[in-house]
């Protein structure tokens, strides 16, 4: 595995080392692609106590598997989001997060995303992510 270098998104909720607020995650990429971080989610994330906010979860999902994208050069924005929420997902314990790009077709990528905990799958997500250009996903930039 290896640190997957990050774009411009500086700021950004899920991995931007600029945003104080946000979750600041690390992936790291394999050789076939699977994203892989691993990371324990503060407490100012809670949803039911002493659990990850719903929300939050989804995010961590859709924020791997953009990271999938990202492993194969492909710049996209989330179309489609499904979460199963199969058990809590518990603040300040160490969780991995894994996903992987699955297939292409034209602007469509189809990707898949799990959060587990010492190896029981807490929950699970797929996603439609459309290909977008640079251009696009940075024309509000300078707002
Ligand atoms: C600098 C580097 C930084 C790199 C930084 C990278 C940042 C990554 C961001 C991380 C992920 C996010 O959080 S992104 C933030 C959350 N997402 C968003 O805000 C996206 C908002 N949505 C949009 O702006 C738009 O819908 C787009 C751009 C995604 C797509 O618009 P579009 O180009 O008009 O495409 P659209 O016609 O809607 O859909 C494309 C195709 O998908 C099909 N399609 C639509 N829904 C479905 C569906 N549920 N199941 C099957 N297929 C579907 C349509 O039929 C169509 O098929 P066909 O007719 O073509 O066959």
């Amino acid at each position: 595995m290896r640190p997957l270098a990050h774009g411009a998104a500086h700021h950004c909720f899920g991995c931007g080392k600029a945003n104080r607020s946000g979750l600041r995650l690390n992936f790291l990429v394999s050789d076939e692609g699977l994203i892989v971080c691993r990371t324990k989610i503060p407490a100012r994330f809670e949803g039911p106590p002493g659990y990850v906010h719903g929300g939050v979860i989804a995010t961590l999902l859709d924020e791997a598997m953009s990271k999938a994208n990202r492993a194969c050069n492909v710049i996209a924005m989330t179309r489609h989001l499904e979460v199963d929420y199969r058990r809590p997902v518990p603040l300040r314990s160490t969780i991995e997060i894994t996903a992987r790009h699955l297939k292409a077709e034209g602007r469509k990528h189809f990707c898949e995303a799990e959060i587990r905990l010492h190896g029981e799958t807490l929950a699970s997500g797929k996603a439609l992510f459309i290909a977008v250009t640079k251009q696009f996903l940075l024309s509000r930039t300078k707002d």
